[in-house]
């Protein structure tokens, strides 16, 4: 009997030794220097379910202020299983951007990757980032856009706010969401027949991030199906016509085909890079878009604005039957642009970019070891009231005179470095397009107050629907 007792008592103890150990080992990571200070929160879950705590649409992420008024501006943390340090630091988030490749590359925590199903094999990096890079800018870049997309999206956004103006109401969200995945599908392949692409628009209409707004309801595990479905069901499409391509060696002027001309590369890359255009473009574009039309509903000055700046593009049209120009969307569309950042800057889609380190990097004193990630915390910049007067208020006038670009320290919502998002001006030019055939033809409001909140991405729980009548 005695001996059962000390054995189990042997047990135990080394069970409480182990765990301790364990407890200890989590709680203070191995570094060869000194940590940033923080909380690696709760063993295996970390502190993911703060991070995804939903928060007002005009507030910056609790998560990120509360550490950093307890920590300072550079904090540690465990978010998605992954040992993380968020920089929230202006000069330090440029100087991440900066050494791209050297000391961090971009990469998804682990279990946020296993979700969109990226592995470590098929996320770019070094020669074949560039190559990728270097193809989405030659479609989506100026010069792409120019010669190649504006009269589409013209058309096909004149189109499509007709065809939901004769219904009277619509959700702006998924209007907009299909009109970019419309004018991506034949750029991506241009060989679909309208069957075929409609059906490839319809799979990626069902990937949304809806999921992300709640780890407890069932619609979001539902949502997370729906889109776990999609993404293999799309994947699936463009597997088979690459196939098909690379046993019959036809080419086509597609970014499916520009991907493999004249480099080797796994099928599986070819792919999900493929995959990922329309993913990154539909639920960036579409959020802004609709907030865009929300802000412009409620500031009566601004759509005042707005329709002298576009009326004007049709009364000095000399052919007033002519679609618009490069030249007018890029000269005669300022204050339009002028909104479009505004809309960017306070919709402030992206919370953090997400980085890892290629090496121990030192930080305003601290270690990142090897390995972990790093959350660049961007969306701070842009409510930060030392940088921008009244954050919170919508005033496009803030921008009179200043360089609309896509990247300063002050405004980053599409990235940084070798990273920056090669769709931006994609992205402008669909909303500018949107914009410019609204006011011009059209009456509209807001259906009801469609709330928007950050969990910590933007979502709509009731949807964004607004009502439009053509102007008589
Ligand atoms: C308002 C709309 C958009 C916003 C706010 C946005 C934002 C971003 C941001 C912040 C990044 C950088 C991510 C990082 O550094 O970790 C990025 C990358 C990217 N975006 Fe966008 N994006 C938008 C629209 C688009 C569109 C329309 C497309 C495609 C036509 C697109 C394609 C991409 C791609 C392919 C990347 C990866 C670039 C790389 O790895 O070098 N985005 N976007």
């Amino acid at each position: 009997m005695d001996i059962i007792w000390n054995v189990s008592i042997c047990v135990t103890a080394l069970v409480v030794v182990v765990i301790s150990r364990w407890l200890y080992r989590w709680s203070n990571p191995k570094c060869n220097g000194k940590l940033p200070p923080g909380s690696m929160g709760f063993p295996i879950i970390g502190e993911t379910l703060d991070f995804f705590k939903s928060y007002g649409f005009n507030e910056t992420s609790p998560f990120i202020t509360k550490r950093m008024s307890r920590y300072g501006t550079i904090f540690r943390t465990n978010v998605f299983g992954s040992n993380t340090v968020v920089v929230t630091d202006p000069d330090v988030m440029v100087e991440v951007f900066r050494q791209e490749n050297t000391a961090f590359i971009f990469s998804l925590p682990g279990a946020f990757g296993k979700v969109l199903g990226k592995d470590e094999a098929i996320i770019n990096h070094g020669k074949t980032h560039k190559h990728f890079k270097q193809i989405t800018l030659n479609f989506f870049g100026p010069d792409g856009l120019k010669k190649k997309l504006l009269g589409n999206i013209d058309r096909g956004t004149c189109e499509g706010l007709r065809s939901k103006a004769s219904v009277g109401s619509f959700d702006i969200k998924e209007a907009a969401g299909n009109l970019i995945i419309k004018h991506l599908i034949p750029k991506l392949i241009s060989t679909l027949g309208a069957e075929a692409a409609e059906n490839l628009k319809n799979i990626f209409m069902a990937f949304n991030l809806d999921w992300y707004q709640s780890f407890f309801s069932l619609s979001s595990w539902k949502a997370l199906y729906r889109s776990c479905m999609a993404s293999r069901d799309a994947m699936k499409v463009i597997k088979s016509v690459l196939l098909s391509r690379k046993e019959s060696g036809e080419k086509h002027d597609d970014i499916l085909n520009t991907i493999i001309e004249d480099v080797v590369l796994d099928d599986k890359y070819v792919i999900f890079q493929t995959y990922a255009i329309p993913i990154a473009a539909k639920d960036t574009t579409s959020v802004v878009m609709s907030m865009a039309v929300k802000y412009i509903t409620n500031n009566p000055k601004v759509l005042l604005e707005l329709k002298r700046e576009h009326n004007a593009i049709l009364q000095n049209r000399v052919d007033k039957k002519s679609e618009v120009s490069w030249e007018e969307y890029k000269n005669d569309m300022t204050f339009t642009n002028m909104v479009i950042n505004e809309s960017l800057r306070l919709v402030n889609l992206a919370p953090v970019m997400f980085r890892k380190t290629l090496r121990d990097v030192e930080i305003q004193g601290y270690t990142i070891p090897k390995g972990w990630m790093v959350f660049v915390a961007t969306s701070l910049r842009h409510y930060d009231p030392t940088v921008y007067e009244n954050p919170y208020e919508f005033n496009p006038w803030r921008w009179e005179g200043k360089q609309l670009v896509n990247f300063s320290k002050s405004f980053m919502v599409f990235g940084g470095g070798m990273r920056l998002c090669p769709g931006a001006e994609f992205a402008r030019l669909q909303i500018a397009m949107f914009l410019h055939h609204l006011v011009i033809n059209y009456d509209f409001s807001m259906a009801h107050d469609s709330e928007a909140t950050r969990t910590p991405l933007v979502s709509f729980p009731n949807g964004i629907h607004m009502n439009i009548s053509p102007i008589n």
